[in-house]
Parts: structure tokens; sequence; C-alpha cells
């Protein structure tokens, strides 16, 4: 993804939760003292593969076989600790340090990589946490414009970032253990950031000429009117 292609929809999603983009750009400019250009062959083999981005839905854990069968595993948050407490190995975590810090801190000091989000809202996360993070195993991302080695491969939340992190670098076929846009058990806030998930997914299915299986059956009620798509 190029920053000319995100950049409309994220001027969207700013619009649509009254998000500051400067408050945004002030984080990734911390985040950017704070971290080195990161060297994407420490990234999973991601070119060709069949790739699984695990959410933390709670459906995850009836999900896991999905990821035990890809050559990737891409998790997002707490989708982590799930995997690996049932014994599936995570080959890259995304997050934006809201819920499991201490579970990234320990991913990048076993040298596994871990892609770190800055915006508006998580600045004393990336103070308190970003310099415990071993730094070669730290790509540090923003949704903002990319600057220095703070980089944007696209994606809002941490799940649907993680799917749009393993298209950038090549993926072969995505799946979606632990996915569910229509769940009860999360605060509205949380299912507008779903919300806009899913779109995303739609639009990066499009890009990709895939068919996503979890979107089948709700592709015709998705609001896709910020997305350039036909
Ligand atoms: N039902 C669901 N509840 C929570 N997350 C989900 C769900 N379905 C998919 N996901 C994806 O899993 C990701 C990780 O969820 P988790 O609740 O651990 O993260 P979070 O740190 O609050 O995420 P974010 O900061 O991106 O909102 C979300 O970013 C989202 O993309
Ligand atoms: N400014 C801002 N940006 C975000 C936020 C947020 O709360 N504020 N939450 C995200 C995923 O939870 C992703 N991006």
């Amino acid at each position: 993804m190029r920053y000319s292609d995100w950049s409309p929809v994220y001027d969207a999603i700013l619009r649509d939760f009254g998000y500051d983009r400067t408050g945004d750009e002030r984080v990734r400019d911390r985040l950017a003292t704070l971290t080195t250009s990161f060297d994407h062959d420490r990234l999973p083999l991601f070119e060709g593969a069949a790739v699984a981005v695990c959410g933390a839905a709670p459906s995850l854990a009836d999900d896991l076989d999905l990821a035990r069968r890809a050559d990737v595993v891409v998790a997002a948050s707490t989708a982590v600790d799930t995997c690996r407490d049932a014994g599936v190995a995570v080959d890259c975590m995304v997050t934006d340090l809201d819920k499991n810090p201490e579970t990234a801190v320990e991913l990048t000091r076993e040298g596994t990589p871990v892609a770190v989000h800055a915006h508006g809202d998580n600045r004393p996360l990336v103070e308190a946490y970003v310099p415990e993070l071993v730094d070669e195993w730290t790509l540090p991302t923003t949704q903002a414009e990319p600057v220095g080695p703070v980089e944007n491969v696209g994606g809002f939340t941490d799940g649907d970032r993680a799917a749009f992190l393993a298209d950038h670098f090549g993926a072969g076929s995505l799946v979606f253990p632990g996915w569910t846009f229509d769940d009860p058990t999360v605060d509205a806030e949380k299912r507008r950031k779903l919300a806009w998930a899913e779109r995303l997914l739609y639009w990066l299915e499009r890009r990709r000429d895939e068919r996503f299986v979890v979107l089948d059956g709700r592709r015709d009620a998705i609001d896709t009117s910020a997305l350039p798509v036909e």
C-alpha cells in the first residue's frame, strides 16, 4: 500500500472518529525518536505464503486449526496470547500496545518481529514500552504519513493492519481466525472500529482480487462509500 492510496481512506477515518491528524503525527514523531529503521529481512517469509491473520474475538480459540495450517501466523494484540497459550507459534505481532504490551516486549526479546503502532491516543504507552522493546525486532508504524523509520503499510485496527502488513510484504493468501464483526461482547466504540476493520478488509480483498471467507454473507451490507472501489 502506498501512502497516496491510503491517504483518502485515512481522511475518512479521521472525520468519522473525530481524531486530530496532528495528534497522530505528534505521536508518530515521538515513535520515530525511539526507533530505527526496521530491516525487512527480519520479517517472516510472507512472499507467496498462506498467512493466518489472527483477531482477538472469543472465537479464536475455536479457530486455531486455521492458524496451525498456515505458513505464517500474524496476530493482533491479545490474539498473540491466545495463540501462544494454545501452542501456536506467532511469527509477527501487530499492536498499539493498549492491552498486552508485556507480550510485545517478550516477543522482541525472543527475536519475533512486533509492528508497533503510534496514534494520537497512545503516547503514554509508546513512551513507556517502546524503550523496553528490542529495537532490531521493532517495526514502527503510523496511520499518518510515514516519517523516518516509521512506516505506513495501511490499516487501522491492529487486526486489519496485520492483514495490510501481510499483503504489503507479498502474502499469497489470507485467512482470518478469531474474527467476529458482530460481537455482542464489545462496547460501542469497539463496534465502530470493527465496522472500519470490516470495510478495510473488503477494500483489501478487492485490491488483491481475493475473496476472504470471513466476509462471506456480509459484503452487501458493507458501507463502501469512503473506499476507492466501484
Ligand atoms: N470480536 C472482536 N473483538 C475484538 N477484536 C476483534 C474482533 N474481531 C476481530 N478483531 C480484531 O482483533 C484485533 C485485536 O483485538 P484486541 O481486542 O486484542 O485489540 P485492541 O488492542 O483493543 O485492538 P485495537 O487497538 O486495534 O482496537 C482488533 O484490532 C480487531 O482488528
Ligand atoms: N487517533 C487514534 N487512532 C487510533 C485509535 C485511537 O483510539 N485513536 N485506535 C486504533 C485502534 O484501536 C487505531 N488508531
